[in-house]
């Protein structure tokens, strides 16, 4: 199978090697691999139950998967294997954030509440785990001061300063799924995994969420993998798509060669494997008279 990702000067963040997760009779991930590199935007596609919510399940720690190898590698050079990690330390050590398909935050807290709450962890450590740490170290009124600025900046990003106060269940939909977002970048991670962000968000928001993710990116360098089924966002900031098909990799390249990947095209049209040589032959024809795909 051809696919259209380069192989030279790499440096990966991610790397997915031959992972196969199984449910009783079900191989819902079967030898898949594929690497996502540092600092850019890598989304993972594919129609409904082709696997891609196990994939991240498998990442973050929430599966343990039946077979393959996992590896997440910092800036620092240290070296993780996720598959072997409880999901606390894939978050803690590893720095792996992610966000899910149905918005999980405490509403009844402030959205503040909400930024602060994700910083805990640094909080507590500061605080030398005592309660006369909370009152007497320098070292945590310093990292409570630093909490409250990196809140601050979060809220910023998020276009979110005006409501900061207010209950986070108490804000529209695309503006949760952007605390969502800010929350996670309050853990300081170096890959932000997010489940479907764009989810019943309305096209205005969508354009929000694509201009947070792309400054997410510019800004702090932190490394994106998304699930997504809004074609419009996945094409518009993506460096690089994964598409899976039940449990198996069936393209693999930027957003260009994907999109006219005859595989991912017959795979979204539901087109049965017999008929897939048929539909490539078709495609084949008609980027022919057109002069070259994608014309
Ligand atoms: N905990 C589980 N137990 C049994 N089967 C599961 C479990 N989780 C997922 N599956 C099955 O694995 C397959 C892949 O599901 P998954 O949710 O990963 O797909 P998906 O690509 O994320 O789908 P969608 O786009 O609809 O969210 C499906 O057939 C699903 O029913």
């Amino acid at each position: 199978m051809a696919f259209g990702t380069d192989t030279m000067t790499k440096d990966p963040i991610l790397k997915v090697e031959r992972l196969s997760m199984r449910f009783g009779g079900l191989m819902a991930i079967n030898d898949f691999s594929f690497e996502a590199e540092r600092g850019e935007i890598t989304a993972l596609i594919g129609p409904n139950g082709a696997g891609k919510t196990t994939v991240f399940n498998c990442i973050t720690g929430f599966y343990k998967p039946t077979m393959g190898m996992i590896t997440m590698r910092q800036k620092s050079g240290a070296e993780f294997l996720l598959e072997r990690l409880p999901d606390f330390e894939i978050t803690k050590k590893a720095k792996v954030a992610r966000t899910f398909q149905n918005i999980r935050m405490f509403s009844g807290l402030t959205v503040l509440e909400n930024l602060l709450v994700a910083q805990h962890n640094k909080l507590m450590r500061a605080s030398g785990y005592t309660i006369l740490g909370l009152f007497g170290f320098p070292a945590y009124r310093e990292a409570s001061r630093e909490s409250i600025e990196l809140a601050r900046h979060w809220l910023e990003k998020a276009s979110l300063t005006e409501r900061a106060d207010d209950p986070a269940g108490d804000l529209p939909y695309g503006a949760q799924r952007r605390l969502e977002i800010a929350r996670a970048m309050c853990t300081g991670p170096e890959l932000l995994c997010l489940d479907e962000p764009a989810a019943g968000l309305n096209p205005r928001e969508s354009l929000a969420l694509n201009a947070l993710l792309q400054e997410i990116r510019r800004d702090t360098g932190t490394s994106i993998l998304l699930i997504e089924h809004d074609m419009s966002v996945v094409m518009e900031i993506s460096d690089h798509v994964v598409v899976l098909e039940y449990g198996q990799k069936i393209s693999d390249g930027n957003p260009d060669f994907v999109k006219n990947d005859p595989r991912v095209i017959a795979a979204y049209l539901g087109v049965e494997d017999e008929e897939v040589e048929e539909v490539i032959g078709e495609i084949e024809e008609i980027e022919g008279e057109r002069g070259g795909p994608g014309q």
